[in-house]
């Protein structure tokens, strides 16, 4: 059980996750679909995601909005499932005080990509969580 982040502890924890997504009956064949054969070159990027993201080092340099968007397929299911694998492994890996960190930091994230990925204003007024009278129909 680490009771630190470190850049080394980060890469037990992608490396636990990611192994665990490929195997993942739903989010294996989107993953395999985009990245083909360059596991090692996504995982580096995800190495240097998480260090920035707990570690502040700045070391991520992208655009994971525009890299989401262009997957083909991808739907919120994937995300909870995503979620879920990835609060396990933190879980199993990380004491409480981190685990928690991560599993907030995570949810923000999924959270924020979701938006970007599945928001439809149209939607929303169809199912009236907006009352009419405040939105004109065009
Ligand atoms: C909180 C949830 C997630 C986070 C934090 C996350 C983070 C990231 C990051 C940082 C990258 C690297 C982007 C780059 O190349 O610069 C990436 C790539 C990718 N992610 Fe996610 N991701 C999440 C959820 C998902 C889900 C649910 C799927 C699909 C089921 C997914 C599929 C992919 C794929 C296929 C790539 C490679 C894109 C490419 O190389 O073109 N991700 N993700």
């Amino acid at each position: 059980m680490f009771r630190q982040v470190t850049e080394d502890n980060i890469i037990i924890l992608v490396d636990r996750f990611y192994a665990r997504v490929r195997q993942d009956t739903e989010l294996g064949p989107v993953f395999d679909g985009v990245i083909k054969g360059n596991w090692e070159s996504h995982l580096g990027k995800m190495y240097d995601f998480w260090s920035s993201v707990m570690l502040g080092t700045g070391r991520y340099k992208g655009n994971p909005m525009v890299k989401h968007l262009e997957i083909p397929g991808v739907s919120k299911a994937h995300f909870t499932q995503w979620l879920a694998l990835f609060h396990m492994t933190a879980g199993e890996l990380f004491e409480e005080t981190i685990a928690s960190e991560l599993r907030v930091k995570s949810s923000r994230i999924a959270e924020s990509l979701q938006l970007g990925l599945f928001y439809r204003p149209d939607q929303i007024r169809a199912r009236s969580i907006i009352p009419e009278d405040v939105v004109s129909r065009g």
